[in-house]
C-alpha cells in the first residue's frame, strides 16, 4: 500500500529543466515531493504562500488566454445517488434528466444493478481503464449493498458529546473500530456478508469515490512504470496515473477539520470504513485501512472539483451531480479576484489565464460563486474548506474596514 508522504510546507520548488530526463526508481514509496509537484506544468512552480500552504506561481510571464492545464480525468469521481442513472459514470454527461440507456449490468440474485454511460463510447473507455471487471463489480457491489440496504433500519444518527474531549473520543471511537475489525476478519464469509448494514445517501457517494481511488493505486501497483521526469502532459496514460497518485498522496487531508467542525461525521466515516471492511472485493480488500481510508476522505474534502451541470442561462440553478478528484489541479489556491478560470468539459477540466500574467505571479481560481458579496459573506462560504481567505482582494478590503 503506498505511503502517506508528509508534506513539507516550507520547501520551494526549482523550476525543472525539462531536457534532463531522470527516473524515480519507486512510484509510490520515497518520492520526492518537490519533484513531482515540479511536473505538473511548464507555466509554474508549485511553491509556498505568504498566507500558508502551497499555491502555483508563475515562472514567466504569461498571456492571456492560455491554457496553463488539461487534466483528462480525475483520479476518482463520484455521482449522487438522484442522479445515478442520468449522468454518465464516467464523463457526467447528462441528457436533461433521461434515464442513460447504455449500461454495464449484473444480477445479484432477483435484483438486477447497473452503471449507466451515456454512450457506448463511454462504456467501452470505462471497461477499457478497467481491470478484469474490476472497478465496475466494485462499484456494482455498492449498488447492490445499498439497494438491499434500503430494506434494513436507519441507522441511529450518534453524535459525541458536547462535554466530551473530542479528540480523545475520536481516538476511542477508532480503536474499538479496530477491535471491531479483527472480529470480523476472523468470521466466516456468510456471517461478515449478514454484518452489512444500511448507509446513508452521503455515505454511498463518499465509498464510490473511495472505491475509485483504492482501484486507481491496485491498477499502480499492477502497472509500476519508472516514472520519467516530464512534465503530466507528455506522459503516457499509465505514468500519467502514476504522477497523478502521487500527487494525490502529498495532498492535504481535512479529516480532523471536519470532523472538528462536524462531530457527528466521526460516525459517519467509521461507517464508510465498516462498510469498506465488509463489501469491498478481494484485490482492492488489501488496500482497506483505517489511515488510508481516512485519508482518502479527507483529501476529498478540500481537493475534490465539484461536478454540476451547465446552466444553459445565468439565472438557471445548477445542478450538483457528484464531485471529482484531480490531483494536478488541486495545487490551485482560491481567488475572491481570480485570474484563471476553470471549465469542465465533460471530465476533462482546463485552466486557463483570465488575464496577462506577470512572472512569479500566484495563479487562483474561484472556489465558488461568492466574489461579487462582501467580504464577511465570502468569509462565511469559505470557511467550509476551512481556511481564511489570504487573498490580496480579502487582504485589502479587510484592512480598509
Ligand atoms: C485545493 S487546496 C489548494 C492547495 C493547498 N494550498 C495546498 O497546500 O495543498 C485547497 C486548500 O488550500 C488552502 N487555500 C486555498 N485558497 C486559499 C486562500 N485564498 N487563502 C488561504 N488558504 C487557501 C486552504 O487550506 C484550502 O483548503
Amino acid at each position: 500500500m503506498p505511503s502517506t508522504i508528509t508534506v513539507d510546507l516550507h520547501s520551494e520548488m526549482g523550476s525543472l529543466n525539462d531536457t534532463e530526463v531522470k527516473y524515480i526508481k519507486s512510484p509510490s514509496k520515497d518520492i520526492d515531493t518537490d519533484t513531482c509537484l515540479g511536473q505538473i506544468s511548464p507555466f509554474f512552480n508549485v511553491k509556498k504562500t505568504k498566507y500558508g500552504g502551497r499555491g502555483c506561481f508563475a515562472i514567466s510571464a504569461i498571456p492571456k488566454g492560455t491554457v496553463l492545464l488539461t487534466c483528462n480525468k480525475p483520479i476518482s469521481s463520484t455521482i449522487i445517488k438522484p442522479f445515478r442513472k442520468e449522468a454518465c459514470t464516467r464523463c457526467f454527461s447528462y441528457c436533461d434528466g433521461r434515464i442513460l440507456k447504455t449500461k454495464i449490468q449484473k444480477k445479484f440474485g432477483k435484483e438486477i444493478v447497473s452503471l449507466y454511460f451515456c454512450s457506448e463510447e463511454c462504456k467501452e473507455e470505462f471497461t477499457n481503464d478497467d481491470i478484469d471487471n474490476l472497478y465496475a463489480d466494485s462499484l456494482l457491489e455498492i449498488e447492490r449493498h445499498y439497494i438491499a440496504g434500503l430494506n434494513k433500519p436507519e441507522m441511529e444518527l450518534k453524535e459525541p458529546s458536547k462535554t466530551a474531549d473530542l479528540q480523545s473520543v475520536i481516538k476511542q471511537e477508532w480503536e474499538e473500530v479496530a477491535l471491531w475489525e479483527k472480529k470480523i476478519r476472523a468470521m466466516k464469509p456468510t456471517k461478515r456478508a449478514s454484518q452489512i448494514f444500511r448507509i446513508s445517501d452521503s455515505e454511498y457517494t463518499e465509498i464510490k469515490y473511495v472505491i475509485g481511488v483504492l482501484f486507481h493505486m491496485y491498477k499502480c501497483s499492477k502497472k509500476q512504470v519508472s516514472l520519467p521526469i516530464k512534465y503530466i502532459n507528455e506522459l503516457d496514460n499509465n505514468e500519467r496515473n502514476q504522477l497523478e497518485l502521487q500527487l494525490f498522496n502529498i495532498l492535504q487531508s481535512s479529516e480532523p477539520e471536519k470532523v472538528q467542525k462536524y462531530p457527528y461525521l466521526l460516525y459517519s466515516y467509521i461507517n464508510i470504513y465498516k462498510f469498506l471492511v465488509l463489501t469491498t472485493l478481494p484485490p482492492l480488500q488489501d488496500l482497506v485501512s483505517s489511515d488510508l481510508v481516512r485519508a482518502t476522505i479527507g483529501r476529498n474534502l478540500s481537493n475534490a472539483f465539484g461536478i454540476w451541470s451547465e446552466a444553459s442561462n445565468p439565472s438557471e440553478e445548477k445542478e450538483f451531480f457528484g464531485f471529482g478528484v484531480y490531483p494536478s489541479a488541486s495545487y490551485f489556491n482560491h481567488s475572491c479576484g481570480p485570474n484563471m478560470i476553470k471549465k469542465r468539459t465533460k471530465n476533462v477540466l482546463t485552466f486557463t489565464t483570465l488575464q496577462d500574467i506577470k512572472p512569479d505571479q500566484e495563479l487562483c481560481i474561484d472556489y465558488g460563486n461568492y466574489i461579487n458579496e462582501k467580504v464577511e459573506v465570502r468569509r462565511r462560504e469559505l470557511s467550509e474548506w476551512f481556511f481564511d481567505c489570504g487573498c490580496d482582494k480579502c487582504t485589502v478590503e479587510l484592512q480598509s474596514q
